[in-house]
C-alpha cells in the first residue's frame, strides 16, 4: 500500500487495477468453461466491444493444451522462438506471485506501465458497455481478452497461449485459425469439469484443433490417443505424434528446465516451433522427426535461458544459514505428475549429495538413506539431511490418489520423509490485490488440511519400513517442538498458516545446528507461490 498524504494507506495504481480484477472473479462454474448457453456469444461481444476481431485474426498463435506439461511446453516454445529473432508474446497460468507473469512479452514479464494501460483501457471500455445481456467477463476470461490486446498492441510476431482449463470451452478457444496446436501430456485433472475417463479429458483438450490446421502430441495412454485422432480425422487435422528430446542433441547442455518429463515437453516445443516457422514461411520444410542435430538459438532456446517458477524449482531459504533451509518446488497436482515430481526430488537430493559430499557414512544402517553424517578431506563431519514434506491440495483433488503416489515413488528411492506438514493456501484461490489478504489464523477452517493428514498417517502405518524409517533419531529432538501446529501426529503435523509451518521450520533449523533441511513444497500451485513470496523476501 502506498502513503497517503495524511499518513493513511492508499492503493498504489497497480493495486487499484488488482482490486479492479478481483471484483471480476466468482465462483468459477461449469458455465465459465462450457457451452452453458452464451460462453462464446458473449466472447464475441466482448472482442466487438474491445475492437479484437481484426487484430486475433492478424496474430500468428501457437496454442497448447493439455493436462500436464502445457506451460512448460509453452516457456521452451517462447524461448525458442525469441532466440530464431522473433518479438514473443506468451500467455499462460495461473500465476504464482504476480498477475503480469501470466504475460510475457520477449521472455520478461510484461511492466507494470504497460499492464497498467491495456488493463484500463479493456476493463473501462467492457465496464461501460456492461448491462444485463453483457455483464462484465468473468476473471480468466478478462485476462485472456487482456492478452489479445497486448498481443496484438505491442506487434508480436507469435503469440502462444496456453489453455486455462480444457480447451473446447476455454476463453483462448476464440482463437479461429492458429497456426499450429498441441496437446501436451494427458491425464486425471479437473475431472469435475472435463469427465471421468481420459476419452472425455481428451475430447475436450481437442476441442481447440481447427480445420485443416496441423496438431502435434506426445505419447498419450490409447484411450486418449484414439479420441485425438478421430477429432483430428473429423477435422481434416494432420496430427503428429513427437517424441521426447534426445538429449544428446543438446550438445552437451542441460535443458533450462528441471526434471526428466521435460524431455517430453522439450520435444513438442521443438515441434510446434519448427511447424510455426514453416507455416509461416521462414523455414522450407519443419525438421524430421529423426533429426541428429538442432539449430544453434533452438538449443540455446532450450537451455540456459528458460525460466518457469514452480516446476521443479530449487530455492535456498533467505534466512541466515540458506544451506540448511532448501525448498524443492513443484506444482505437481494430479497422481501422474505426483509421481514425476516425486523422482524429480528424490533424484535431486541425491545430485545434490554427490555434489557436495565429498564422502559420506552412514550412521546407522536402519535410517533412510538420506540420513548421513557427510565429511569434509579435512575429516570435520558436514551436515546430515532430512527430508520434509509440505502440502496442501484444492478440495476437489482426490489425497487417496496423490499422496500415495508421491510416498511410494520417493520410498521406492530410498527418501522417506521425516514429517509431513499440511498448511492451507495464504493466497485466496486466484484473487489478487487486497482480496488476497490472508485470513488470521484463528479464523481459517482446517478440515481439509486434517483430512490430508489423516490420509498421510493411514499411509505411514500401511508402510511401516518406511514409517520406522521416518522417525529416525536425526529427528527426535525436533518433533517435541510442534506447540505452533494445530495437531501433531507422529508423522505430520497441521499448521493453521504457511508463516507458521515456514517459521517451525527456521527455528528447528535454529536448534539442531547439524540438521540440513530439504523441504519438498507439492500439491498446489499457490502453495508454490505463497512459499515463494515468503522465502523471496
Ligand atoms: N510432461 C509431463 N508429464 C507429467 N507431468 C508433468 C509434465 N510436465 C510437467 N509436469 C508436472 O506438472 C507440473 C506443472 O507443469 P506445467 O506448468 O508445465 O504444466 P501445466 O499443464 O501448465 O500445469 P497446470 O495446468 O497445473 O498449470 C510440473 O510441476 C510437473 O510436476
Amino acid at each position: 500500500m502506498g502513503e497517503g498524504g495524511d499518513g493513511s494507506s492508499k492503493p498504489t495504481p497497480y493495486e487499484e487495477a488488482l482490486d479492479a480484477l478481483s471484483s471480476l472473479i466468482t465462483k468459477r462454474s461449469r458455465a465459465d468453461t462450457s457451452n452453458n448457453g452464451d460462453c462464446f456469444e458473449l466472447l464475441s461481444d466482448y472482442l466487438k466491444i474491445l475492437e479484437l476481431e481484426e487484430p486475433i485474426s492478424q496474430l500468428k498463435i501457437i496454442h497448447v493444451a493439455g493436462t500436464k506439461g502445457k506451460g512448460s511446453t509453452c516457456t521452451f516454445t517462447e524461448s525458442i522462438l525469441r532466440h530464431c529473432g522473433f518479438r514473443t508474446g506468451l500467455f499462460t497460468s495461473p500465476h504464482l506471485i504476480d498477475v503480469r507473469e501470466r504475460f510475457r512479452l520477449d521472455g520478461v514479464d510484461i511492466s507494470e506501465e504497460k499492464f497498467l494501460a491495456y488493463f484500463w483501457w479493456c476493463f473501462e471500455r467492457l465496464k461501460e458497455k456492461a448491462s444485463d445481456d453483457i455483464p462484465m467477463p468473468s476473471y480468466f476470461r478478462f485476462l485472456a481478452l487482456l492478452a489479445f490486446k497486448i498481443f496484438a498492441a505491442e506487434e508480436v510476431d507469435v503469440a502462444i497461449l496456453e489453455v486455462g482449463l480444457g480447451g473446447k470451452y476455454d476463453a483462448t478457444n476464440v482463437v479461429k485459425a492458429p497456426v499450429v496446436c498441441g496437446v501436451s501430456s494427458l491425464g486425471y485433472d479437473h475431472m469435475e469439469i472435463l469427465g471421468n475417463t481420459l476419452g472425455a479429458i481428451a475430447g475436450e483438450k481437442a476441442g481447440i484443433f481447427k480445420p485443416g490446421v496441423p496438431a502435434l502430441t506426445v505419447s498419450q495412454p490409447d484411450e486418449a490417443m484414439c479420441v485425438l485422432e478421430e477429432k483430428a480425422s473429423e477435422l481434416n487435422v494432420p496430427l503428429q505424434l513427437v517424441r521426447p528430446l534426445d538429449a544428446n542433441l543438446l550438445n552437451g547442455f542441460k535443458l533450462g528446465l528441471e526434471g526428466e518429463h521435460q524431455y517430453v515437453n522439450a520435444g513438442l516445443a521443438i515441434a510446434l516451433s519448427s511447424t510455426w516457422l514453416q507455416r509461416t514461411g521462414h523455414l522450407e520444410v519443419p525438421y524430421p522427426e529423426h533429426t541428429t542435430s538442432l539449430p544453434e538459438q533452438f538449443i540455446k532456446g532450450l537451455t540456459a535461458t528458460v525460466s518457469l517458477q514452480g516446476r521443479a524449482q530449487i530455492v535456498p531459504d533467505n534466512n541466515e544459514s540458506p544451506e540448511d533451509l532448501v525448498f524443492y518446488l513443484d506444482g505437481a497436482h494430479s497422481p501422474e505428475s505426483m509421481e514425476i515430481c516425486a523422482r524429480w526430488f528424490s533424484l535431486s537430493i541425491k545430485d545434490d549429495s554427490q555434489e557436495k559430499i565429498l564422502s559420506c557414512q552412514p550412521l546407522d544402517t536402519s535410517r533412510s538413506s538420506h540420513d548421513l553424517v557427510q565429511r569434509n578431506p579435512d575429516g570435520k563431519s558436514r551436515k546430515n539431511s532430512t527430508q520434509i514434506l509440505l502440502f496442501n491440495c484444492m478440495s476437489v483433488r482426490d489425497p487417496q490418489l496423490l499422496l500415495p503416489n508421491l510416498m511410494k515413488t520417493c520410498a521406492s528411492h530410498g527418501v522417506y520423509f521425516k514429517k509431513a506438514l499440511f498448511v492451507p493456501n495464504t493466497s485466496v484461490y486466484n484473487k489478487v490485490g487486497s482480496h488476497s489478504l490472508p485470513a488470521t489464523d484463528s479464523q481459517v477452517d482446517l478440515s481439509w488440511q486434517f483430512a490430508l493428514q489423516r490420509v498421510w498417517e493411514n499411509l505411514m502405518l500401511g508402510d511401516k519400513g518406511g514409517n520406522e524409517k521416518s522417525t529416525g533419531a536425526v529427528f527426535e529432538e525436533l518433533t517435541d517442538d510442534t506447540e505452533m501446529a494445530v495437531r501433531s501426529c507422529e508423522n505430520s503435523a497441521v499448521f493453521p498458516s504457511l508463516p507458521s509451518a515456514i517459521k517451525w521450520l527456521r527455528d528447528s533449523v535454529r536448534k539442531s545446528q547439524s540438521v540440513r533441511f530439504q523441504v519438498l513444497v507439492t500439491g498446489s500451485l499457490h502453495l508454490i507461490g505463497d512459499v515463494l513470496k515468503l522465502i523471496k523476501k
